[in-house]
């Protein structure tokens, strides 16, 4: 099966011959992943978890151990509630007032959906990327110091040292670091995720959820994002919704697949692009629907 599989995919045909051991530009020493997946604690525990609108019941009993330090990606056709499961993750649906949740998601002891919970301490420690930059229109260096500004009590040198590490971190240093005072919006988009990642990780946060973050993006920024991702995981549990295929297969290291508001299945995105066990994963990760 796994040949014919192999076959059918082209998205395992074109994964890199050894995925275990995976260089990009900006890694300093290849990762290996396989052993890295194996051993992963569990940063987000969700349990039992049902998400409705109104009367619309959008996720059914999910649960779900997102492993820390790992990128964990969420696939499945249009309206499956990926990006629902993604917005209780750190509480952005309670904007919506026709949504509502059951169940548990737990990030370490805190209890995600307690009404007692610090949205905003929570929203430090998960931060989210959306699926178009959405730079604040405000300099560069302001949007990555907006999060500390806030949060932080500290010196000016402190934060342009802190931006800096952000920008740094966020691979997007070199390319601004000449500009910190010009318009974010003045940048190109792949440039202008990068920024938003930075102003995301300025924050130090634990979690960072992405939402098809390079959606609106050309393949050579896509191919950046990729690698800030791959490289991101070495401090961060990621969790990124994603339609494009190949790209779960690049930068994930497990990967759930939903279907109709449920999880079908969870397992290493080897397993999954390779060796799935279910029919629908197999059909869809092959290209037969969605
Ligand atoms: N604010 C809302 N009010 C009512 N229904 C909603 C709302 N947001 C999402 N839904 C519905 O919930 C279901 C899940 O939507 P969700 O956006 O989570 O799916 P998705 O898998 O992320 O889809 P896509 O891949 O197209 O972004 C869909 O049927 C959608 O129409």
């Amino acid at each position: 099966m796994t040949v014919s599989l192999k076959k059918l995919n082209p998205v395992v045909e074109s994964r890199p011959a050894d995925r275990a051991v995976v260089a990009s530009p900006q890694h300093s020493a290849p990762i290996d992943t396989k052993e890295q997946t194996d051993d992963a604690s569990t940063a987000i525990r969700i349990e039992g978890f049902n998400a409705f609108y109104g009367g619309y019941h959008a996720l059914h009993d999910i649960s779900l151990d997102i492993p820390k330090n790992r990128v964990t990606a969420l696939i499945g056709p249009s309206g499956c509630g990926k990006t629902t499961l993604l917005r209780w993750i750190n509480r952005m649906n309670d904007i919506v007032p026709t949504a509502r949740a059951e169940g548990n998601i737990s990030l370490g002891d805190l209890d995600v959906l307690a009404s007692s919970t610090d949205v905003v301490d929570l929203r430090r420690q998960v931060g989210i990327v959306f699926q178009k930059p959405n730079p604040f229109p405000k300099t560069i260096y302001d949007n990555v110091a907006y999060g500390p500004r806030l949060h932080l009590r500290i010196s000016r040198s402190e934060l342009d040292d802190l931006v800096q590490w952000a920008l740094q971190k966020a691979a997007v240093w070199d390319e601004v670091k000449d500009r910190l005072h010009k318009p974010a919006l003045g940048l190109s988009g792949g440039q202008q995720q990068r920024v938003c990642i930075a102003r995301t990780i300025a924050t130090g946060p634990e979690v960072l959820l992405m939402d098809e973050p390079c959606s609106a993006l050309d393949p050579i920024s896509t191919s950046s994002i990729e690698d800030l991702i791959y490289e991101l995981r070495q401090q961060y549990t990621i969790v990124i919704v994603t339609h494009n295929m190949q790209q779960a297969s690049r930068v994930s290291d497990r990967t759930a697949f939903f279907y109709q508001g449920r999880v079908i299945e969870f397992g290493t995105t080897d397993q999954i692009f390779t060796l799935p066990d279910q029919k629908q994963t197999e059909d869809y990760v092959t290209g037969k629907f969605g």
